[in-house]
């Protein structure tokens, strides 16, 4: 059981210490990354994605529970309790979705078969192009792809904690993974350039030079800040599917839309 992840300092890009003494994540929180492009956002997920132990190029070491994992927890993937999804993410095997998903069940000990449509119904959520149950995983899109692990990390991987790498780039709609990754209790982390997704979650990282320069909890400004985004991000996401079916904006969908 994984209640929470330290990630103790390292180095900056110049090899200057990280400023904060140590940063703990708890089981049921949703963090975001941000910071400009090269700050180390990726950096710092790869590490909790290693379980880096001083050996990564920032020099950072991640503590489970408080504790140094052991090497079978770092190096053994059926006990690995992190999962990492990128915008690169691909699968690469010549298997359909539902053979693909069966396998993944088997090899987590899950015999009820349910669990593999509802991982298809969940995936279904989170993407415009629905998923085939048939369709072979070499063949489904990028955003297909993204929408399909993310449910599958949710519902099928037994890992408390979801690294997700700029997913707003990937075709899928991210309030629907918000929504229903903020009610789990796993410890979810977003690399982001997206307002909505910072600004909804519980504590925002701040990264500058290679380094962690702030962090912040939500308050409750930010909070209406974002429910005022939100509105205007479905709106914008609205049209965008319209624009995505071949649709032509009209006055009247525009008042559908923003009534
Ligand atoms: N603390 C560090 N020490 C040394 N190198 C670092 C450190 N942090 C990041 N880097 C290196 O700097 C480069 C850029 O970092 P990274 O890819 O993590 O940035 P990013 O914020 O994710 O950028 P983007 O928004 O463009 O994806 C990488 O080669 C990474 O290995």
């Amino acid at each position: 059981m994984i209640n929470t992840i330290t990630i103790l300092p390292g180095l900056d890009k110049r090899g200057g210490k990280e400023s904060y003494q140590y940063l703990t994540l708890t089981a049921g929180e949703t963090v975001s990354i941000v910071g400009p492009t090269g700050s180390g956002k990726t950096a710092f997920i790869s590490d909790i994605e290693l379980l880096a132990q001083g050996d990564t190029s920032t020099g950072r070491c991640i503590l489970i529970n408080g504790k140094t994992p052991s090497d079978e927890i770092r190096y053994n993937p059926a006990m690995k309790p992190i999962a990492m999804i990128t915008q690169n993410t691909k699968c690469f095997t010549d298997l359909s979705t539902v053979e693909f998903l069966k396998i993944h069940a088997r090899a987590r000990k899950i015999s009820d078969d349910r669990v593999i449509m509802e991982t298809i119904d969940l995936a279904n959520k989170f993407t415009g192009e629905k998923i085939d149950r048939e369709t072979r995983v070499t063949v489904l899109s990028g955003g297909q792809t993204r929408s399909l692990l993310i449910a599958d990390a949710i519902l099928i991987g037994a890992a408390p904690i979801i690294l997700l790498d700029e997913i707003e780039n990937a075709g899928i709609f991210k309030q629907e993974v918000i929504d229903i990754i903020k009610n789990t209790s796993k410890i979810i982390i977003f690399v982001t350039h997206d307002p909505v997704i910072a600004l909804l979650s519980k504590k925002r990282i701040i990264m500058e030079n290679g380094a962690v320069k702030k962090v912040l909890s939500q308050n409750e400004f930010e909070t209406k800040a974002a429910a005022n985004l939100l509105e205007l991000d479905k709106q914008v996401g609205f049209i965008r599917e319209k624009l995505r079916a071949g649709d032509e904006i009209t006055k009247d969908l525009i008042n559908v839309s923003f009534a």
